[in-house]
């Protein structure tokens, strides 16, 4: 059930093993992609190469002026809003107006918008089933309003790959009987998925025991709407799963014991409320698989004013995600709703790395180990950027 036979994991991790990196931006390329991953970025202005110690990067293909606009990355896949800031953040462009409350207020799915167009769009990208989904998160949400959210404590422990597939598989029965218990609600007229050749299974007490105790458990909405956001992302674009599967990925992504248990309560949540055509891929492997890319590939949403002080919440752009990163960075990016764009920040050569940094605005200005220290705690590398490596750097 845990997804360690995957083979899809192997080509990005390998390409990634940043144990011991020697420089990102230094040292040379050793060898061309043979064809673009899925989903990278394609221009006249770079290519992506292997590198030694960083995996994958991005390499200018010819001399570019500085302000040169590279890339417009629009292929945002699963994003989580904060629940603190969904009544201040547009629930499709992201927009914030200095924290005052949006005009638009939709309470049965829990988001607001900036305008009645991109309720509309938001409607259409998550589609019949995806509005019903986040109805059904909210419902849930609001009835146990009491209970927040624990801040998330830096410096815990990661839970190993052995823990992992443990918890996982600690509630393998439960999901079983959660789901033969959802299963009865469907027509007849549409088949029962657990019919065996005595005829259908029989709902027993034990069944919607199993569902009414996930439902009784501790939630957590940021957590479920991550979940909720990338199924629902993968039931409407089948075809573009690929391009997150090959995302750099982290395969203990998990920031602490509690994480850990609140992505294993949520999968048994959303088993009990999402909308039937949504279970087949409400399963721990794709919700492992998600949160393994993510943990690495994720692009923060942040008000645009201010140096970015406010943190709204994140996403993950797979033709954004092969930039590495660099404390002295070539590539300015910004957001413009929910597409990202890349320029030149100076003038770039042919040849030379080309990197956007990681670190928001306060800690650029850190001391190297300092830097150092946030990258690794955040991204789990060490960082091999030219700067880092420059005396005095
Ligand atoms: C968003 S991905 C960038 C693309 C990635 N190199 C790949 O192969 O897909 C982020 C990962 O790239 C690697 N990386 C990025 N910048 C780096 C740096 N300055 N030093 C070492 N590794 C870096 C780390 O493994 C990091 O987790």
């Amino acid at each position: 059930m845990y997804p360690s036979n995957d083979s899809t994991l192997t080509t990005a991790s390998s390409a990634c093993s940043t144990s011991r990196p020697s420089s990102a931006s230094s040292a040379p390329p050793i060898e061309f992609s043979k064809s673009l991953p899925a989903g990278a970025p394609s221009t006249p202005f770079f290519e992506i190469h292997d590198t030694p110690t960083a995996g994958r990067a991005v390499f200018a293909t010819r001399s570019i002026a500085e302000g040169t606009l590279l890339w417009r990355s629009d292929d945002l896949t699963l994003s989580v809003l904060l629940r603190e800031y969904r009544r201040e953040v547009c629930g499709q462009c992201f927009s914030y107006d200095y924290g005052r409350d949006l005009p638009i207020r939709d309470q049965s799915v829990g988001f607001a918008f900036c305008s009645k167009e991109c309720q509309e769009v938001w409607k259409q990208w998550n589609g019949d089933v995806g509005v019903r989904a986040w109805i059904a998160v909210e419902t849930l949400v609001k009835k146990r309003s009491k209970e927040d959210d624990e801040m998330v404590e830096a410096n815990l422990p990661r839970p190993t790959g052995k823990e992992i597939g443990s918890a996982w598989g600690g509630v393998e029965a439960q999901a079983s009987l959660i789901l033969t218990a959802r299963e009865a609600e469907r027509p007849m007229s549409e088949g029962l998925a657990d019919e065996t050749k005595d005829g259908p299974v029989q709902i027993t007490k034990q069944h919607r025991k199993a569902l009414q105790r996930a439902l009784q458990q501790k939630i957590s909405p940021d957590v479920m709407s991550f979940i909720v956001s990338g199924i629902v992302w993968r039931h409407n674009s089948p075809q573009d799963w690929d391009k997150v599967l090959v995302l750099a990925d982290d395969t203990t992504p998990y920031h602490s014991a509690d994480d850990l248990a609140a992505f294993v309560r949520s999968y048994l949540h959303l088993l009990a409320i999402l909308p039937l055509p949504l279970l087949p891929l409400t399963t721990p492997e794709t919700i492992f698989l998600l949160s393994s890319r993510d943990s690495h590939n994720s692009f923060g949403i942040r008000s645009l004013e201010d140096d970015g002080s406010e943190f709204f919440g994140y996403g993950c752009w797979p033709a954004a995600s092969y930039f590495n990163h660099s404390c002295g960075p070539n590539i300015e990016k910004n957001r413009e709703g929910r597409v990202w764009n890349f320029r030149a920040g100076s003038d770039i050569e042919a040849g030379e790395e080309l990197n956007i940094t990681y670190l928001s605005g306060e800690e650029r200005k850190l001391s190297r180990g300092e830097r150092m220290q946030t990258l690794k705690r955040n991204w789990g590398f060490e960082c091999s950027c030219r700067r880092c490596g420059a005396v005095g750097g």
